[in-house]
């Protein structure tokens, strides 16, 4: 994410309802003024400000609407605590280009792009509020559009995840009967994937919600709790070589909205490449390392050595506890519970159990 786009999050956040800025923006919105508001107060803003007056107290919604009812710029400082300056004419290098038409947002827009300061523009014939930070540029949605947006893309979550446990536990029921194909991990990692990029969506309109989007953080926990981990899991387990998972998480992401949908993209992300159709039904044989997680009270350390021992989890349940007391940190009574875990997730995944 670029510079200015990580830092128009962080204003969205500061804007977000139910904070002292929102709060001295909507009052300003129900009086039918406008205002021109700068983000922050350096050298480099002193420079374009001229006449209006100095003042340093501190930021409340009140202020801001009265100082608003006057002509020109009002200057915040950087933490957005204090009001800095009032009734300022910005005189930003007119040679930056600018699409706004208004001379409000001309100067706006002119004056974020030279300095990378967030400026707020509230037009007071549209009463919209338009955000810029460097060359980029926001409008403010309201509250309900903004939750009725997230609400629908909770919902598309939830079918999502309903439909990764079901491909998860198919996966975990053939990886104990070494019949796991790249087919079925990269239908895990794509649903993966796509819930990873449902989330992050859902996460930027509560940044923006603020207050507002209290319940439905509450909700999203709920549903993605454990995720970043069990996706983890299954790259650790299958992300060809094994060195390569920061990679894989890399090229994953970086996958565009057409190659995501395609299984072929997603095993070449892995390091899987496939020349045909027909590659994508190849069996591979899993590390094991999502399998020890179930093992209860294993240390993460503990399980990465075992990893690296034993390259596969069918090698890794027919260890004897000799050897799997070779590992640091596994004596005879953990290594007991490492075997008798995997028996039993294997017997949990035999056709008897499962009925397929
Ligand atoms: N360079 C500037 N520095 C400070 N304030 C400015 C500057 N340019 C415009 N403004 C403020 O914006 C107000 C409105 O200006 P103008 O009507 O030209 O802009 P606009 O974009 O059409 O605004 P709106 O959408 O609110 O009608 C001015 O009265 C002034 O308070």
């Amino acid at each position: 994410m670029s510079l200015d786009a990580q830092n128009m999050r962080k204003v969205l956040q500061a804007l977000a309802p139910g904070t002292r800025l929102r709060e001295g923006l909507e009052r300003i919105q129900r009086g039918h003024t406008g205002a021109l508001i700068v983000l922050g107060y350096d050298d480099e803003i002193e420079q374009l400000c001229s006449g209006g007056f100095e003042l340093d107290v501190e930021l409340s919604p009140a202020r801001l609407r009265e100082l608003a009812k006057m002509d020109g710029a009002v200057i915040i400082s950087s933490d957005h605590r204090r009001i800095r300056r009032a009734n300022v004419q910005l005189i930003p290098d007119s040679s930056i280009p600018t699409t706004e038409s208004g001379m409000r947002h001309r100067t706006a827009e002119r004056t974020s792009r030279g300095t990378g300061i967030p400026v707020i523009s509230l037009s007071a014939s549209m009463r919209v509020i338009t955000v810029y930070v460097g060359g980029l540029r926001k409008t403010l949605v309201e509250p309900e559009v903004l939750l009725s947006r997230a609400n629908l893309a909770l919902d598309t979550l939830e079918r999502y995840s309903q439909r990764l446990d079901e491909d998860l536990g198919t996966l975990t029921v053939l990886e104990h009967r070494d019949a796991a194909t790249l087919r079925e991990v990269t239908t895990v990692l794509q649903r993966m994937e796509m819930i990873r990029r449902i989330h992050s969506e859902i996460s930027s309109y509560l940044e923006e919600l603020g207050t507002e989007g209290r319940l439905l953080a509450l909700q999203l926990d709920d549903l993605v709790s454990g995720a970043a981990q069990e996706r983890n899991l299954v790259l650790c387990d299958y992300v060809h070589p094994r060195s390569a998972l920061h990679r894989a998480q890399d090229e994953l992401a970086n996958l565009d909205g057409e190659a995501l949908v395609r299984l072929d993209a997603i095993a070449q992300a892995i390091g899987h490449p496939t020349v045909d159709a027909s590659d994508l039904d190849q069996v591979l044989k899993t590390r094991g390392l999502r399998a020890l997680t179930m093992v209860p009270r294993l240390q993460w350390a503990i399980i990465e050595k075992l990893g690296e021992r034993w390259q596969t989890l069918t090698q890794l349940r027919e260890a004897s506890s000799d050897e799997l007391q070779e590992i640091e940190g596994v004596g005879p009574y953990r290594a007991q519970l490492i075997h008798d875990s995997l028996v039993r997730q294997a017997e949990a995944s035999s056709p008897e159990s499962v009925g397929w």
